[in-house]
């Protein structure tokens, strides 16, 4: 994906002349000389006078900008370096044979933008270098140039985007980031009505919180809001606004009864701020059984936690909560001033360590490898969509992943294929061990990091985390319009079908409550996929018991380099280790079985160590995801992040989860699996298989292990259908 470089003026590191060979010159010139050289001056100036004054402005603009900061861009010079820009991203984009140019990305609309105002700027500079050439104050920038690094970061790709008036000059993009809160200043003797008021007002903001939302047991979310909202008390103020004094906070916990349900919300306090007392609690509302009267006390968090046995603990980046037992809510006055002040102080104690989150070479190996994908043969085709079957077929997986080409590039027989090119053969495999996730700031919103924890204690290194709003409104909109897209597009022609194994097939038969034998005739030699005869068949068959994929991949748009770029900011998951970008749609009542993302069992490195679920829509009932003792609902905007690979490699089980059947309405989601040892084709759209025949542009639909997945549709073909013919062919009757 291209970038542009902000702030590319040289910054001196060049020499003004490396050499001087010419002869050395008198000091003085002659008399006669110095007359010939005025009359000469007197009417060179004459002749040029216009441009030389261009010159002595332009000149001095280039000081103004030296003794800012190099880093901004505010006027184009030159209007072809935005059409190079394009042309780059049309360059990458050839390679998205569904995805070309990803015309619903909403970066896209942006980039025309981008390009008017440029043009805006150029002519108003120009026409300011004619009238009014001393009063130039604006920075000038020599040059842009557009490189493929993600070396932009969210606030300088903000400020672009409200220059080129997509945001609004002081609004952020989300507009329900800020509520109308009565500021109150910090005030001891806050009255519960006032409280109460305030709580309602935000409420009337029509946002639920998250307390809803996420939980650690089975039981459903409704019925948890039964259990623990007595509405008028513990309505919930998540969101921070930020300007405010004081913002007050509502954490609401789960029912003593049944020991299993926590709510969160709260999500601008960190334990940090926490331990550092610049959070106080100031009003601790306890409504159990026996105290039914509020009672007011001072208390810091780590009172609190004591006394009523809270999980909360974490560092500046992260909020972790969970919970044991007992219905609480708790109101906590926040003092943004003494936040503000003590955030700064060094007294984390466990300080997250991050990845730089800039990864430009990375990226650069990207590009070449984009470039080089067409010359890259079968050897090379890409994994990344393989299957999800475990461990049963461990052992034909492996053998696929051969085939498929996930290479290892550190063996000598790689090394010594003539065939490959230098790329492949060169390519150094690095590692992605585990996971950084903190607090972030996406166009100007506050995102913290908010660790979930399971009702139980568990000895797994499985950690599930929760962003909120890390998409934007408009962003989710654009992608599920890009996959609705998509989808009906490829829906033209029925999909052919693909099993990971004939077992599968027959247990969809079963279900179907079909008595079919089948025969190897049934599928098309070399693959796992029936023909296209036995597919139309079992397509009415299982009733379209599928949810949808379809994928865009790094390159392929402006906006998978900038979310690349927000993955690697908020959970430290480095670009060059994650794959494709899959947007899934589930129908009404479709849902995906518990499985793991990684292979439990297997010893290969080059695994999905981590996967990032990001919710596109609010689905009005089901779907959530599910983890042991853990489950989140989908909201729009909200990202799940969570290992299923340990730091050793090593892909748990208790990284289990599933996907609950949509009762209303429709689920879509953005998943990007990120590997624990990446590999030279990772993140690239891989070439069309031969097998098995199809129309141009026909789908595929790919069941994964009857007990531990469910059936997928695709608008793309990987090698994931490819299996061993022979071993196969000995299990069919
Ligand atoms: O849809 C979900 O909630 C989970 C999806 C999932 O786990 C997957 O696609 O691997
Ligand atoms: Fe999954």
């Amino acid at each position: 994906m291209v970038k542009r470089k902000l702030g590319s003026i040289r910054t001196g590191n060049e020499k003004e002349s490396d050499f001087n060979n010419s002869p050395p010159k008198p000091l003085f010139p002659s008399i006669p000389m110095v007359i010939l050289l005025l009359v000469v001056g007197v009417i060179f100036g004459y002749v040029f006078h216009s441009e030389i004054s261009k010159v002595v402005n332009a000149v001095s603009e280039i000081k103004i900008s030296f003794s800012q900061s190099p880093k901004i861009v505010k006027e184009v010079k030159e209007q072809n370096k935005v059409e190079n820009e394009e042309e780059h991203v049309f360059e990458n984009a050839k390679y998205a044979k569904n995805y070309e140019n990803f015309e619903n990305d909403p970066y896209d609309a942006e980039l025309q933008k981008l390009k008017e105002k440029y043009k805006i700027l150029e002519q108003n500079q120009e026409h300011s270098q004619n009238q009014e050439q001393s009063n130039i104050k604006t920075e000038k920038v020599e040059e842009i140039i557009f490189e493929d690094d993600d070396d932009i970061t969210e606030e300088e790709y903000m400020r672009i985007r409200r220059e080129a008036g997509v945001l609004k000059k002081e609004e952020t993009s989300n507009k329900k980031r800020k509520p109308e809160l009565k500021k109150v200043e910090r005030n001891e003797d806050l009255m519960e009505s006032e409280i109460e008021e305030l709580d309602m007002n935000h409420d009337s903001d029509e946002e639920q919180s998250v307390d809803n939302d996420v939980g650690n047991s089975k039981e459903s979310p409704e019925t948890q809001k039964e259990h623990d909202f007595d509405d008028e008390t513990s309505k919930s103020i998540s969101d921070n606004n930020f300007n405010d004094s004081q913002t007050r906070k509502t954490i609401s916990k789960g029912d003593s009864e049944d020991n299993s349900k926590t709510f969160v919300s709260g999500r601008e306090i960190s334990a940090k701020d926490i331990a550092d007392e610049s959070v106080t609690v100031e009003d601790v509302d306890i409504e159990g059984e026996n105290d039914k009267n509020s009672e007011i006390k001072h208390v810091t968090f780590d009172s609190l936690d004591a006394r009523e046995g809270w999980t909360v603990s974490g560092d500046e980046n992260i909020i972790k909560f969970g919970g044991r037992n007992s219905k609480k809510y708790v109101n906590l006055k926040v003092d943004q001033d003494s936040m503000k002040n003590k955030g700064k102080s060094e007294s984390a104690k466990n300080k997250v360590n991050q990845d730089s989150i800039k990864n430009k070479a990375t990226n650069k190996q990207n590009s070449v490898n984009a470039k080089l994908k067409k010359e890259t043969d079968s050897k090379t085709a890409n994994n990344n969509d393989k299957s999800k079957s475990r461990s049963k077929h461990e052992n034909l997986k492996e053998k696929q992943k051969q085939k498929d080409g996930v290479q290892d590039t550190s063996s000598e027989s790689l090394k010594n294929d003539p065939n490959l090119p230098d790329e492949i053969k060169n390519f150094k495999a690095t590692f992605q061990k585990t996971l950084t996730p903190k607090k972030t700031f996406i166009d100007g919103r506050r995102v913290p990091a908010v660790e979930l924890l399971p009702q139980k204690e568990t000895n797994s290194s499985v950690k599930v985390y929760l962003f909120d709003e890390f998409l934007s409104e408009e962003e989710a909109d654009g992608l599920i319009k890009a996959h609705d897209a998509h989808v009906k597009q490829a829906s033209q022609n029925p999909p052919i079908l693909c099993f990971d194994s004939v077992n599968t097939l027959q247990k969809h038969l079963k279900d179907a409550k079909k008595k079919i034998r089948i025969s190897p005739k049934d599928f098309t030699e070399g693959t796992t996929c029936v023909n296209q005869t036995f597919s139309a068949k079992l397509k009415k068959w299982l009733h379209g018991n599928w949810s949808y994929s379809t994928a865009f991949y790094p390159g392929e748009s402006r906006f998978s380099s900038i979310l690349a770029f927000r993955i690697n900011n908020a959970m430290g998951l480095k670009p060059s280790h994650g794959g494709k970008f899959q947007l899934t749609s589930y129908p009404i009542g479709k849902a995906y079985k518990t499985h793991t993302d990684c292979n439990v069992g297997s010893i290969d490195k080059r695994d999905r160590m981590a996967s990032v679920l990001i919710y596109l829509n609010t689905v009005k009932d089901g779907g959530k995801t599910e983890f042991p003792g853990i489950w989140v609902k989908p909201r729009k905007g909200r990202a799940l992040l969570w290992n299923n690979m340990n730091s050793d490699g090593v892909c748990e089980e208790t990284s289990r989860h599933e996907a609950a059947v949509v009762k209303k309405g429709q689920k879509y989601i953005l998943i990007r699996w990120y590997y624990y040892q990446n590999f030279y084709s990772l993140g690239k759209r891989p070439e069309e298989p031969n097998l098995p025949k199809r129309k141009e542009g026909q789908p595929r639909v790919s069941c994964d292990e009857y007990n531990n997945g469910s059936c997928r549709w695709y608008d793309e073909w990987g090698y994931d259908h490819l299996l061993d013919y022979q071993q196969q062919k000995l299990t069919l009757i």
